[in-house]
């Protein structure tokens, strides 16, 4: 039990029972900031039975991530999450300790390091290609592109080459459809507000039967993981692929195991799931700036030509060649961080910060979104403006707690090598031979830009465009 002498960080005065839940609304990220403009950057909930503490401020965020990192970087997890135990296997969700860090360790190792992913580049080369011929394709036929579909399709191919060399999601496959739907099932089963977070009894009751829906998402899922292994189990022989999966098979035959079966399932389930979306969505936000700020993407455009010439295709290691894209990434990441409030944090005791006091078992939301559009971090916030980034040192790899997109500390994405460059690619392989025009009778400050929540912030009505040719 918590001590109750400390003072809680001030907050909105809560109802009986439900306290502050209606405060959150269909966009927590959006009232949350509102909330922190009158209460401050650290701010103090009840939701149903749970405490919760808001950090909206850089400086708040790094004693959270980095100065008290330790007691802060447990999870508890939703109760969608329970699906399958996947709450028990899950490098997302286990609390800090030994699981937990050997997963860290083996996809670090395995496939985020550097030299891992220097090898692994000419499994996402051609993946590039087929998302360069599809746009073509659309140009050729004057048909529009659903730009976070096509960035959707793209990640999940460029992941699964990363992965287990595989091509899941061809662009007209039906195979391609479920697993795209699969994904976004498991998503939308996680972000979807569940009553039954903050009413702990509820848990075994689901009401809303995000619980048994997640289970049917989860089983097909593992049902196709479960062919990929057991082909690769009889292909291993003969052939040797230095994929992540090799080396995941590999753990798991040796004499002492280091890795079960279904760990390795729960493994792919978490890269796939937190790495598809948001790579996607953060692919589709850049597009719809770019096409807002013509200018913007005639300079993007006119750096890649420079760099790396007309009809070439880009490489991993032109990116650190190009200035102004990075800084198009770094701009789209302060707007419209994929997951604007991180992934929950909990705190494991008592903990005084800023002079207030965080309960034990409080669960920690950090509002990036709001601190990435906070006039005391930015000039002019609103704007879309590459262009603060070019004399600036600022980046996301949580060091700089104005832009962590990514988290920081213990915690800090682990996919964040890998999504990097993703999203440079994608951007580069749409930007560079091509010129986009909008729908018939659209203007540009027509643009719809409305957020919808969820784990993820994807753009609620998808944007598409017509691809012209250059
Ligand atoms: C633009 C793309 C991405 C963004 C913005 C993003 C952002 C994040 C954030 C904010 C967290 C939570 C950090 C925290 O708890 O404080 C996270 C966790 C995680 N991400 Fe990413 N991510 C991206 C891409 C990826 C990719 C491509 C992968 C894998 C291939 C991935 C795998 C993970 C995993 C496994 C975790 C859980 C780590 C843990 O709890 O220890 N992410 N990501």
């Amino acid at each position: 039990k918590h001590q109750k002498s400390g003072k809680l960080p001030p907050g909105p005065y809560p109802f009986p029972i439900i306290g502050n839940m209606l405060e959150l609304g269909k966009k927590p990220h959006q009232s949350l900031a509102k909330l922190s403009k009158t209460y401050g950057p650290l701010i103090y909930l009840k939701i149903g039975c749970l405490d919760v503490v808001v950090v909206s401020s850089p400086e708040i965020a790094k004693d959270v991530l980095q100065k008290y990192d330790q007691v802060f970087s447990s999870r508890s997890p939703p109760s969608a999450a329970m699906a399958k135990e996947h709450d028990k296997l899950s490098m997302v969700w286990l609390p800090a300790e030994n699981q937990w860090r050997k997963l860290r360790r083996i996809c670090k190792e395995q496939m985020f390091s550097t030299p891992r992913l220097d090898a692994s580049w000419d499994l996402r080369r051609e993946k590039l290609l087929i998302l360069s011929d599809y746009v073509n394709q659309c140009s050729v036929n004057g048909r529009t592109v659903k730009i976070g579909e096509a960035a959707l399709i793209t990640s999940l191919n460029l992941m699964s080459a990363t992965l287990f060399s595989v091509e899941f999601a061809d662009f007209n496959s039906d195979s391609s459809q479920e697993f795209k739907e699969v994904v976004w099932g498991v998503m939308e089963c996680i972000g979807t507000p569940n009553i039954a977070d903050y009413f702990p009894v509820l848990k075994y009751y689901d009401p809303q039967g995000i619980l048994r829906r997640n289970k049917v998402y989860f089983d097909k899922l593992f049902a196709i993981f479960d062919g990929i292994i057991d082909e690769r189990l009889k292909s291993r022989g003969t052939s040797v692929k230095n994929d992540l999966l090799d080396a995941l098979l590999d753990l798991n035959q040796k004499l002492e195991p280091e890795l079960s079966r279904d760990d390795i399932k729960h493994l792919l389930l978490d890269l796939f799931g937190a790495g598809a979306d948001t790579t996607s969505s953060t692919v589709e936000w850049a597009m719809t700036e770019l096409l807002r700020n013509p200018e913007k993407i005639i300079k993007a455009r006119n750096e890649l030509r420079d760099v790396i010439g007309m009809k070439k295709q880009i490489q991993e290691s032109d990116i650190s060649k190009l200035p102004y894209l990075q800084a198009v990434v770094k701009e789209t990441f302060r707007l419209h961080p994929a997951a604007p409030l991180l992934v929950p944090h909990k705190a494991d005791v008592d903990v005084e910060i800023n002079g207030y006091l965080v309960p034990k078992n409080a669960q920690i939301l950090v509002n990036v979104w709001a601190s990435g559009r906070d006039s005391n971090n930015w000039l002019s916030p609103d704007l879309f403006m590459p262009e603060r980034f070019l004399d600036r040192e600022t980046d996301f790899q949580g060091q700089d707690f104005e832009l962590i997109p990514f988290g920081a500390g213990r915690r800090i994405c682990p996919g964040l090598p890998l999504a990097r460059r993703m999203v440079h690619l994608m951007l580069a392989t749409l930007i560079c031979n091509f010129e986009w025009k909008l729908e018939e009778g659209l203007k540009l400050e027509e643009i719809d830009m409305t957020e919808r929540y969820g784990i993820t912030l994807p753009k609620a009505i998808p944007l598409e465009a017509f691809p012209i040719k250059l």
